[in-house]
């Protein structure tokens, strides 16, 4: 059986002046994660916020009980060197460190704060390392990069290197409320046939009108930012939202 449905609304949509609000706000309307989106306008041509945001919106959010849990900080990394920052969002109180394969197998040589190099880290060997410090893994992959490039890290038995949820962008990350992409689905539907108990993740685009497409594919996961956050009654999508995943489990 597939796992729950979990539902994190993407807090890029949100009010930024009164982050800490909206997202005790969020979670009290049902939602189970936040989305952090974190952007470095290297990875992504935009810019949003580092560990510091997050350290400061933390003690809004109760932390999960579980892995996984209600509360938890779901940071999706769209930055170069997604290594240089894992130990500073640990410390920020993210929960699941979600990097981009992409940026995994170019990341360049660069100094982290720490002073060691941050010089091409292989996939397996980054998610052993965002494990290591204690935080759960999740690896993603934009539109144009193709679902076959994670076989191979979630087939791997040496489970300290398997991520603990993959990630189908369904836009090109860098922006929100950007159109669905319907296209993205045969690898959710392959990820979903090939690992029944994967916790599948879809960004971008969702909401009342894609969610059904998605949840059909297979997603558990899901990220929705205008949807939630533009909503008159957040509450109302949220629950939409879950019960499009829940009845096809
Ligand atoms: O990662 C991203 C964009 O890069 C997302 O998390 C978006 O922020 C989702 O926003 P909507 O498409 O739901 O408005
Ligand atoms: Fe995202």
């Amino acid at each position: 059986m597939a796992p729950p449905a979990i539902i994190a609304p993407s807090i890029l949509s949100a009010d930024f002046g009164a982050l800490g609000k909206a997202c005790s706000d969020t979670i009290g309307q049902g939602a189970d994660w936040l989305h952090v989106d974190i952007m470095d306008g290297h990875f992504v041509p935009n810019m949003t916020f580092g560990a510091p945001v997050v350290t400061m919106i933390r003690p809004h959010v109760d932390r999960p009980k579980e892995a996984f849990g209600k509360g938890t900080f779901d940071c999706h990394m769209m930055i170069a060197e997604p290594k240089k920052w894992v130990k500073d969002f640990k410390k920020a109180g993210c929960d699941l460190y979600c990097f981009h394969y992409e940026a995994a197998i170019s990341s360049t040589a660069a100094e982290t704060p720490e002073g060691h190099s941050d010089q091409k880290t292989s996939p397996r060997e980054l998610i052993k390392y965002i494990h290591d410090q204690g935080l759960r893994a999740g690896i993603a992959i934009k539109p144009k990069t193709p679902v076959d490039v994670l076989y191979e890290i979630l087939d791997n038995p040496n489970k300290e290197e398997v991520p603990d949820m993959a990630l189908v962008m369904t836009v090109e990350p860098g922006f929100g409320g950007q159109k669905f992409m319907p296209d993205m689905m045969p690898k959710v539907e392959a990820l979903r046939k090939r690992y029944p108990e994967l916790n599948i993740e879809v960004d971008g685009g969702l909401g009342e009108k894609t969610i059904d497409t998605a949840a059909d594919a297979g997603a558990n996961v899901i990220v929705a930012g205008s949807a939630v956050f533009g909503a008159k009654d957040p509450s109302q999508i949220i629950k939409v939202l879950r019960e499009a995943v829940e009845k096809r489990r």
